[in-house]
């Protein structure tokens, strides 16, 4: 699913006004609708009040509209306009009137207004910004939006949290509303995805509001959220007459004294996404529990003791993974760099490889062209320096990837991979997967899929897919707190089953709910 700025969604709305004949007031019609059934498919007529906070643009107008349908419907309203500017939208205009030719007179609030009375159990559509907020709001508003929340009740935010930029940070975290539902136009917005503005949308939903297809095919964004539909046609099916040979000899190079776990973790992923071969690359003291743990992989071992210092090996890899567990030592350092010269084809850099590229800034011109880097948000740091806020972190991310001619994988929530100026963002996963080895087996899968001739940025895309649905269906049977990263290894076969299902018919659902 793409996700368009705001730039982009004005345009689609002017050209589908344009394009369909309407007008924006017939355009927001459509989109009032759309937030009244939402809301009238789950209220059945309950007797809630509903209080409106519609701001003098295009997402009050918004409000005003949807007061009027629940009006319509025998719902109990109160519409509140807050009243931050004297530029008065005319759609916004036109919905007023609307509003008194109904006798519904809403109160005018501003800066010196009494707050209105709101009960615990009532609901708040909130719709004083939408797309237009360009400045942070009036400290009067900026109170009104504390208020809103001190009430606890259920806030319904139109489009997108009031307060909340499109495009950049908030000046203070008081600044925005904190809504338990957003319902967006159309498509979802990137702030629904950020680590930083995650806490103002608890819940969201799109709202398809019929703009143009055409227009929004053809508008290339930078964002797209990548979900089972956008992530099958990756997929490359087995066929009958194949041999391991088909699928590729990675190598997984790391492992420390007592972190040989990590290289464990990794080569069972990489046997279990499906690579034919795997053979680990470890210091001398890994010999043992990698035999032990992964009988089906192979061991070459370096000629250090408990760190590894010279890779030196005579096997010709379909694909390598390194860094997980590897130390950071002076010897391992200088094998590193001297490994990088002789590799050429895209490989996976994580957690200590990476480490290594931050402390090394001369070894970052040595990574082969279309690598996955596998950061999370602390390694990321120490490899582009520090930022003002995610929108910054995804700019200079797209930077380094496209100086540097590699893929990075911005590890965690929504982990998003960054490919040029392109950004997919992965839309499963969960917070059980916060767990020591997690980022280890993640470096298995992407190493496994390239083995097996995936494309670096569709084995990178691919990779965080399965790692989050097979997170997924860990958390289904052991919950958040006992998921560790050997369950995602042992769900990702579950999770190739659950995406190569073929959907679910209508009746094929009734049945299943019935029996
Ligand atoms: N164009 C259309 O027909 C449609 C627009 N839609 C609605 O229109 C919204 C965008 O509407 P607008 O562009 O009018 O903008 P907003 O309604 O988001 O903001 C209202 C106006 O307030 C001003 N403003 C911005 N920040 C301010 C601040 N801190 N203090 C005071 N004034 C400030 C801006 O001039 C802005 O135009 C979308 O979020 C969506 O809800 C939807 O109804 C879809 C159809
Ligand atoms: N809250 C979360 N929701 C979804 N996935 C998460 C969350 N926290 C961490 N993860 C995933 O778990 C993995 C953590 O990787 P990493 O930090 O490298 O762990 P380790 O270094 O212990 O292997 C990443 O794939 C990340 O996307
Ligand atoms: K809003």
């Amino acid at each position: 699913m793409k996700i368009f700025d705001a730039k982009q969604i004005y345009a689609a709305d002017s050209f589908t006004i344009q394009k369909q004949q309407i007008t924006s007031d017939e355009l927001m019609e459509r989109a009032s609708l759309q937030l009244f059934h939402w809301l009238h498919q789950r209220m059945q007529g309950a007797p809630v009040k509903i209080h409106l906070f519609c701001g003098i643009g295009n997402n009050g107008g918004d409000g005003l509209a949807l007061a009027r349908h629940l009006q319509e419907h025998g719902y109990h309203i109160e519409v509140n306009i807050v009243n931050y500017s004297e530029k008065r939208s005319p759609d916004f205009l036109t919905n007023l009137d609307r509003l008194k030719a109904r006798k519904i007179w809403p109160n005018i609030l501003n800066g010196d207004s009494a707050f209105p009375s709101i009960g615990v159990d009532d609901i708040i559509v909130d719709a004083i910004f939408g797309i237009g907020l360009n400045r942070s709001p009036a400290p009067w508003v900026v109170d009104l939006m504390k208020n809103l929340k001190a009430t606890g009740a259920f806030i319904l935010s139109v489009d997108v949290p009031s307060g909340l930029f499109m495009d950049r940070g908030i000046e203070d975290p008081e600044f925005a509303v904190e809504a338990d539902f957003v319902l967006s136009f159309q498509a979802p917005k990137l702030v629904f995805f950020l680590p930083e503005t995650a806490r103002y949308i608890k819940q969201w939903d799109v709202l398809d509001i019929g703009l143009d297809p055409e227009f929004l095919e053809k508008t290339e964004t930078t964002y797209k959220l990548m979900g089972k539909a956008e992530v099958l046609p990756l997929y490359r099916p087995r066929q009958k007459f194949s041999h391991k040979g088909h699928y590729g000899h990675a190598l997984i190079l790391g492992g420390s004294y007592g972190k040989i776990g990590a290289v464990i973790l990794s080569t069972s992923a990489c046997l279990r996404v499906g690579a034919g071969l795997v053979t680990a690359y470890v210091p001398q003291c890994g010999l043992l529990p990698l035999q032990i743990a992964c009988p089906e992989a192979m061991v070459l071992t370096d000629k250090g003791e408990k760190y590894i210092s010279q890779i030196e090996f005579d096997l010709e890899p379909s694909a390598v993974g390194a860094g997980i567990g590897l130390g950071t030592e002076k010897e391992t350092v200088s094998a590193l760099s001297a490994f990088l010269d002789a590799q050429k084809s895209a490989m996976v850099l994580d957690a200590d490889a990476l480490n290594i590229l931050s402390q090394n800034r001369k070894l970052l011109d040595k990574i082969p062209e279309g690598s996955i880097l596998t950061p999370h948000p602390k390694e990321l740091e120490r490899l582009l320096g520090s930022w003002k806020d995610d929108f910054e972190k995804l700019q200079k991310t797209r930077e380094f990837s496209v100086n540097h001619r590699c893929i990075i994988v911005i590890k965690g929530a929504h982990t998003t991979i960054c490919a040029g100026e392109k950004c997919y963002i992965n839309n499963n996963g969960n917070p059980g997967m916060a767990t020591a080895g997690s980022g280890d087996v993640l470096t298995g899968f992407i190493t496994g899929l390239l083995s097996q001739g995936y494309e670096p940025l569709a084995a990178a895309i691919f990779g965080v897919f399965l790692h989050g649905m097979a997170g997924d269906l860990a958390a289904t049977e052991q919950g958040f707190e006992a998921l560790t990263a050997n369950s995602i290894i042992d769900f990702i076969g579950k999770a190739y089953i659950e995406l190569l299902r073929p959907p679910q018919t209508q009746e094929q659902q009734t049945e299943e709910t019935e029996a």
